[in-house]
């Protein structure tokens, strides 16, 4: 173990033992851990080339072990897991609301959607088959479908527990193994989730975590024994995750960012549709990938809708996560808050209204001066070409545009470089069917926003990633099919 652990967070008694506790089981890592009080949390050292080397040796290991099991007897583990996510709901969403600053409200839901992932995938890994085909002369072929061996996942830090299952789950449902990184924001509840596993039955390290940043992430990404890599994060860093995988002929899933639209038409249900807009730019302090930042409200109804939108978005409380009634909470650092509040200037100087919120918030307890809360912020009169409109902002930013013609709103929607999700509200079916064909998203909302269940594929089009979390598909990118031929006559050789 590394480090220097140092712990400075007035916790009440119980939560600050438990995260003690967590802080010593991690070990290895030596950045600050922020917070929703704006203290240092812990001080620990980065996962080096050595420890990097033995969490890759003790996955192999279990892999060896794991591999060779039924599916049954992996789904049976797994069940298992998910049971524990249960017992242990509360106590996971406020280490999450602690490690991330979100609401315990969005929190524990966050751990029910890790603890379904990881049922949804016990149940199919005892359905993973292969074919058989008949070849002439009575011989056959018949495909397995067989791990890929050691993943790195990598995480990043706005839903850390659920990043951590929504890799593992499919993974470990395929009979691999992984080795998993969080971002050094969040270190912390990854760590219980490796915990959990062990305490179901898993094979020792099966999956474990390592701390640490880039270096780290790069580490896992070169070492010879990691067959495949699982990213969340930023754009920038999902390219250099896939030049690194290149070099050794690695499959990469990379889940990035996104600069999503929502399409509210004129025969819209007003009421939903705002609904739909504060889910698709206000859940976790507006750090979700898939956020529809870009909300392209018809010139008719703007009016109404912004008039809605903006009184309701006053209404968001915010203040101590750990709060049952605090809907808002804090953002993950001051240099991530001082750039959200630093598009919201942008967003003015280029032309566009504040229409609400885009102020740093002090709460009124003390003991949260120090944490990184901003107001929620409705910008209106925004512009195609505005930065606030282009560029992933990841916080509580809404932009609001106007639109004439669905032709038009649909070329100006698509003119992104991302492509991870898009929204559409009206009343009309054929339409909503016909602008969600055209429109160029992974993950497409009718009269909806920003709902993952983990029975559907999760993922990006265009520069907002490659291959799909959750759903039956994810299997495909944790598995490898063998071929085998089965000669039953004589080699017929041309030699
Ligand atoms: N599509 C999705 O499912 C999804 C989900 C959540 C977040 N995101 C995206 O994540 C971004 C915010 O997260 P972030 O700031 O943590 O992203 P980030 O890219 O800065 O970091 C993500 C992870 O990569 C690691 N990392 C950084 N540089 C690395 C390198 N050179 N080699 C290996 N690992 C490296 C980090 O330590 C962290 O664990 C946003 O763009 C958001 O849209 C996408
Ligand atoms: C907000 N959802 C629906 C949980 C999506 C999370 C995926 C990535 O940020």
């Amino acid at each position: 173990m590394k480090g220097a652990i140092q712990i400075n967070l007035p916790l009440p008694l119980p939560l600050g033992t438990l995260l003690a506790l967590y802080v010593i089981v991690l070990g290895c890592y030596h950045h600050h851990m922020f917070h929703f009080v704006g203290k240092i949390l812990c001080h620990l050292e980065p996962c080096d080339a050595v420890d990097v080397d033995q969490a890759v040796k003790a996955a192999k290991l279990a892999f060896g072990h794991w591999s060779k099991m039924s599916g049954m007897e992996r789904a049976r583990i797994m069940i298992k897991a998910a049971h524990i996510i249960e017992s242990r709901r509360e106590e996971i969403a406020q280490m999450e609301v602690i490690d991330n600053g979100k609401s315990i409200t969005e929190a524990r839901l966050d751990v029910d959607s890790a603890r379904l992932c990881i049922e949804y995938y016990a149940g199919l890994a005892n359905t993973l088959a292969g074919q058989h085909v008949q070849l002439p002369g009575g011989s056959f072929a018949y495909t397995r479908r067989e791990p890929l061996g050691v993943c790195a996942g990598i995480g990043a830090w706005n839903y850390p527990f659920q990043i951590a299952a929504w890799k593992s789950a499919p993974a470990l449902a395929c009979g691999n193994s992984m080795v998993f990184k969080p971002s050094p924001l969040t270190p912390v509840t990854a760590v219980m989730l490796a915990e959990i596993y062990a305490e179901a039955g898993a094979p020792e390290s099966l999956f474990s975590v390592v701390q640490g940043g880039q270096e780290t992430g790069s580490l896992l990404c070169h070492h010879p024994d990691v067959a495949k890599v699982s990213f969340t994060g930023s754009v920038p860093t999902g390219r250099k995750i896939m030049e690194m995988a290149s070099k050794g002929v690695k499959p990469v899933t990379l889940e990035l960012g996104g600069k999503s639209p929502l399409l509210i038409f004129q025969d819209s249900d007003l009421e939903n549709a705002v609904r739909g807009a504060l889910m698709a730019n206000f859940l976790s302090q507006g750090q979700v990938c898939s956020n529809g930042t870009r909300v392209f409200v018809h010139e008719n109804i703007l009016p109404q809708f912004l008039e809605e939108v903006v009184k309701r978005t006053q209404r968001i409380e915010i203040g101590d996560p750990l709060l049952d009634n605090t809907r808002m909470g804090a953002l993950v650092s001051q240099p991530h808050l001082d750039k959200v509040l630093s598009f919201v200037d942008q967003a003015k100087k280029e032309g566009a209204t504040v229409l609400c919120g885009g102020e740093p918030f002090v709460p009124t307890d003390p003991k949260l001066r120090g944490g990184y809360y901003m107001t929620p912020c409705v910008l209106g009169e925004c512009k195609d070409e505005m930065t606030c409109v282009r560029e992933e902002i990841f916080g509580p930013v809404m932009s609001v545009l106007s639109f004439e013609t669905e032709e038009e709103v649909l070329q100006r929607a698509n003119d992104t470089t991302m492509g991870l999700a898009a929204g559409v509200f009206t009343r009309d079916v054929k339409r909503a069917h016909r602008v969600v064909e055209n429109l160029k998203a992974g993950s497409c909302f009718i009269n909806n926003y920003n709902i993952t269940p983990v029975e559907v594929p999760f993922g990006g089009f265009k520069m907002s990633g490659i291959g799909r979390e959750n759903g039956q598909v994810t299997i495909e990118y944790y598995s490898q099919l063998k071929t085998v031929f089965v000669e039953m006559g004589d080699v017929d050789s041309l030699f």
